[in-house]
Formats: structure tokens, C-alpha cells, sequence
């Protein structure tokens, strides 16, 4: 396994690409939509998103990305996926709304242009509520100020306002609120998305990797979810054999989820072959009600989950997503230094018991 590190946009920097490799890392997972506006993940609800999507960027052309690698390489490191479209740039994918085709073109140039920079894989998360609802407290181990999420606590049925997708806001000034789908409606935009785009990352070389849904609920703000129990992960991998259409195996929000458990989900993906790369990060307690915490402080037995898929022979990256920060003057790069040095110590063990 390849021990990776995630950047948002406004991380990545010289500073960011040598943290990286200091902390024992080969690979990069990064993210070029602009959201979180230069903060690390805030807290939203009915009333705070992400802020304003834009479209079209040029930070998504090849000769970007490519630039990107470079500097990336530079440091002896790879970037290996790009995680997320803009919701700007595929809101009407989404919602099979007029600008549908436009966008899907886009969308094809864009995993064109990864397959042209050697990035292997594009995360996405096929959602219309998106990753919403969370709150940012100092509820971790002595203090340590992390993402938790309590469905008491915030208005789960707060309907989306038209103009706003995947928690962010794409077109100011709309009026009124998206009309419910069903879930087979919602499995049924995912279906021809990935019938379309598929072909295009196999010539690319470029894997579809699904983040499951993050709070892990079956229904959010009106709206339906596609993977909020392990095993509808299973219905994504059905709806095509491609080699390029796999699975961003995210441990936390599978752990948050109520049915079965991150074990048999790693004996499950892992067993098929069908993981692209994992969020390797733990989480106590599950929907209604969890808490983001260190990777050694949850309910996810660490050694045994990476055992596991040692086991299965997955050979991708593993990073650590989000994690706790670590009350010092730099508290993101110290959460971030104590999950990479626990991940590498743990791969290290692993390795020396089977040579
Ligand atoms: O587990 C999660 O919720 C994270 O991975 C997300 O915060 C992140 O934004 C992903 O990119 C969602 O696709």
C-alpha cells in the first residue's frame, strides 16, 4: 500500500508538497474545486454551505494538471487522484437538468486531461445534498478540535434552495427549493453518467472511484442518497465491469454507517479488486451521531483493518482524509503528521511480518 496525503486547493503549495514528503508519504490525493474558501472543512447547515462554485476553470485543463504532476514529482511524489468536480461544472449531471450534455463533455476533457497528467484515478461523490450537516467542536482527545455530526442538533429536512448543489451555491438569486426525486431516479442519473463517462476513463486510464455518503443517511435535506450502508456499494460496482469503475473506500463513513461492518466491506471491495484508493480515517459512534477522531482513538481497529486489506493484496493509496487538529501552532499539520507517522509505522510492522 502507498501511504498518500490529501490537499485542498489552497494547500497546494511547496510547503504542503515537502510536509507531504517528510512525513513519509509517495502520493498525493488533491482537490481542485474551490470549496471550504480557504478554510479547512467548516461546519454547514440550513443556512452555511461551501460557498460559491465556479465553472469552468482553467485549473482543470491538462496543461494545469500536468503542471501540477511536475511539482508534485519534483518532491518524489506522485499525485494519484483528484477528488470531486465542482459542483459548478456538473449540477446539471446531477439534477438531469438542460445544461446535461455541455457539462458531461466537460467532465469527459477533464478525466481526459488527469489520464494526459498520469493521475490515476478521480474520486467523485454523486450526491445532491452533498457532504453537509457536520459541526466543528473541540470534542477529540484532550481537546483536539474535530468534525462530529449530530442529526439532533440541526435541521436534517431543510430543503435545498434552488441554485445550490452539493452544498455549494452555483447560481446566485434563485428562488425557491428542489422538488424531491425518487431514488431510482437519483440511480438512474448515476447509471448514465457512468454509462457515458466510463469508456472515456478506460481510454484514459483513469478510474471512477464513488465516496460513499457522508453523513451516511438514507434520505438528507429531501432528498435521496445512493451508499449510506455497506452494501449498497455493491449496486454501483453492478451497474458496470469496467476496470474503471471503482470505489473511494472511504473507512469513516463506512464505520458511521448501521449496517454490517468495515471488516466485511474490506473483504467485500478488496476482494474484487474494485477499492481505487481509501480514506483511512476513524470514527466513534454512527449516524445520528458520530464523532471524527484520531486515527488511534475510534472504533475501528486500525492494524486489523490495514491487515486486512494486505490480506486482499490492495495495493493503492491510503491517506488520511480529515483528521482531528492538534492544539499547537500548526494544527492541521500536526494532525495530519500523527495520522501519516501511525499509518507508516503500521505499513512498516506489516511488512516486515510477511518478508
Ligand atoms: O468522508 C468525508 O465526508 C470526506 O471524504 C469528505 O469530507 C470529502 O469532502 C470528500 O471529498 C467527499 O467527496
Amino acid at each position: 500500500m502507498k501511504l498518500g496525503l490529501g490537499l485542498y486547493r489552497h494547500m497546494l503549495t511547496d510547503e504542503n508538497f515537502a510536509f507531504a514528503k517528510q512525513c513519509g508519504c509517495t502520493h498525493l490525493v488533491i482537490h481542485l474545486a474551490d470549496y471550504y474558501s480557504n478554510q479547512i472543512v467548516t461546519a454547514t447547515d440550513d443556512k452555511t454551505n461551501y460557498g460559491q462554485a465556479k465553472a469552468l476553470e482553467p485549473i482543470w485543463q491538462a496543461d494545469s494538471m500536468i503542471a501540477l504532476q511536475k511539482k508534485a514529482q519534483s518532491y518524489g511524489l506522485t499525485i494519484y487522484a483528484i477528488e470531486n468536480f465542482s459542483p459548478a461544472d456538473w449540477y446539471d449531471v446531477l439534477l438531469d437538468g438542460p445544461k446535461r450534455e455541455a457539462q458531461m463533455e466537460h467532465l469527459k476533457e477533464i478525466i481526459r486531461n488527469a489520464g494526459k497528467a498520469g493521475i490515476r484515478s478521480f474520486g467523485y461523490n454523486f450526491s445532491l445534498a452533498g457532504v453537509w450537516g457536520h459541526q466543528k467542536e473541540r470534542s477529540g482527545r484532550g481537546g483536539a478540535y474535530g468534525t462530529c455530526f449530530d442529526a439532533s442538533r440541526i435541521k436534517l429536512d431543510a430543503p435545498i434552495p434552488n441554485g445550490e448543489i452539493w452544498n455549494m451555491t452555483y447560481r446566485s438569486n434563485e428562488q425557491g427549493v428542489l422538488a424531491p426525486i425518487t431514488s431510482a431516479e437519483l440511480w438512474a442519473r448515476l447509471r448514465r453518467f457512468l454509462e457515458e463517462i466510463l469508456p472515456v476513463a478506460e481510454e484514459s486510464g483513469v478510474e471512477l472511484a464513488l465516496h460513499p455518503d457522508d453523513p451516511p443517511l438514507e434520505g438528507l435535506r429531501g432528498m435521496p442518497r445512493l451508499v449510506y450502508q455497506p452494501e449498497l456499494y455493491q449496486n454501483v460496482i453492478d451497474i458496470s465491469s469496467s476496470n474503471a469503475n471503482k470505489l473511494e473506500f472511504c473507512m469513516g463513513s463506512i464505520q458511521e454507517m448501521t449496517h454490517g461492518n468495515i471488516y466485511d466491506a474490506i473483504s467485500q471491495y478488496a476482494g474484487q479488486n474494485r477499492i481505487s484508493y481509501i480514506h483511512f480515517r476513524n470514527v466513534k459512534g454512527k449516524v445520528p451521531k458520530y464523532q471524527e477522531v484520531f486515527v488511534d482513538d475510534g472504533d475501528i481497529d486500525m492494524p486489523k483493518a490495514l491487515a486486512l486489506l494486505e490480506q486482499y493484496g490492495f495495493d493503492g493509496v491510503i491517506i488520511p482524509d480529515h483528521t482531528p487538529e492538534i492544539t499547537c501552532g500548526a494544527p492541521w499539520h500536526a494532525g495530519m503528521a500523527y495520522a501519516l507517522g501511525y499509518m507508516r509505522a503500521v505499513l512498516q510492522m506489516l511488512d516486515k511480518q510477511l518478508s
